[in-house]
């Protein structure tokens, strides 16, 4: 597993030009799990969506398990799964299991097959009793159990995740965390949860557009919490 970000710079356009919202960053991530954290509108979504290109670099490069992200951004968003801080922005189906479907659609092109695939990913992750639940229904631990189900059928290599645990009470935002800290893939998460951040392997801070410590997640939120 690897993330390199090489000499990357990220730019936004506004009425008075482009402005600068990531200085120049380079890194290598190889650990399990990273965490970046930093206040609201210092970078850390900005840097998480380069790696499955939902962020373009104005300059650098970034490469992610070999593949160019910039220039195969297609083969970038199978590779990566990307979770939301607010799963309804990724459930639109209306049932549970239609949603989880909906995710094997490439993988699966008999709807018989994707079907009962679909039962198999909510088995694994002991979601099976919610397969005919209409998503609106669903408490909000359970529904971002379920969008992280949707994403990790499509069996992705890393999984970025925004604010995961943002809107859930303390026993789901742990055992999302838990979920997430256990997954076999690489994971990058951007998160205000310091509980969470702490329990990552790496640690970025992140401030004005740049990363200004990079440690252990511990190190990060003791850095972090020193900091503000
Ligand atoms: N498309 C854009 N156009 C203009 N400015 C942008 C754009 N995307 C991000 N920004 C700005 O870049 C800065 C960094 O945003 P980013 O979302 O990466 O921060 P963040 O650390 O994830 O914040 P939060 O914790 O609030 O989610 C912010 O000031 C934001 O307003």
């Amino acid at each position: 597993m690897s993330i390199t970000l090489d000499r990357v710079v990220v730019t936004a356009p506004t009425l008075d030009g482009d402005v600068t919202i990531l200085q120049e960053t380079t890194l290598e991530l190889t650990e399990a799990s990273v965490a970046l954290v930093g206040p609201n509108g210092s970078g850390k979504s900005t840097l998480a969506r380069l790696v499955n290109g939902l962020v373009n670099p104005a300059e650098g490069s970034v490469v992610v398990d070999g593949i160019d992200v910039v220039a195969d951004g297609r083969a970038a968003r199978r590779h990566v799964g990307f979770v939301f801080t607010d799963p309804s922005a990724q459930l639109v189906m209306p049932t549970v299991l239609e949603d989880v479907m909906l995710s094997l659609r490439r993988s699966h092109r008999d709807k018989k097959a994707r079907r009962a695939a679909a039962l198999d990913v909510l088995a694994e992750h002991g979601l099976d009793a919610l397969a005919d639940r209409s998503v609106h229904t669903l408490s909000g631990g359970q529904r971002q159990r379920v969008a992280l189900a949707g994403v990790l059928a499509c069996r992705p290599s890393v999984v970025v995740a925004d604010e995961p645990t943002t809107l859930l009470d303390l026993p789901n935002a742990r055992a999302v965390s838990d979920l997430l800290l256990g997954l076999e893939q690489q994971l990058v998460v951007c998160t205000h949860d310091l509980d969470l951040a702490a329990r990552c392997e790496r640690g970025l801070v992140v401030l004005e557009g740049r990363v200004v410590f990079d440690g252990t997640g511990a190190e990060a939120v003791a850095h972090y919490r020193a900091s503000v």
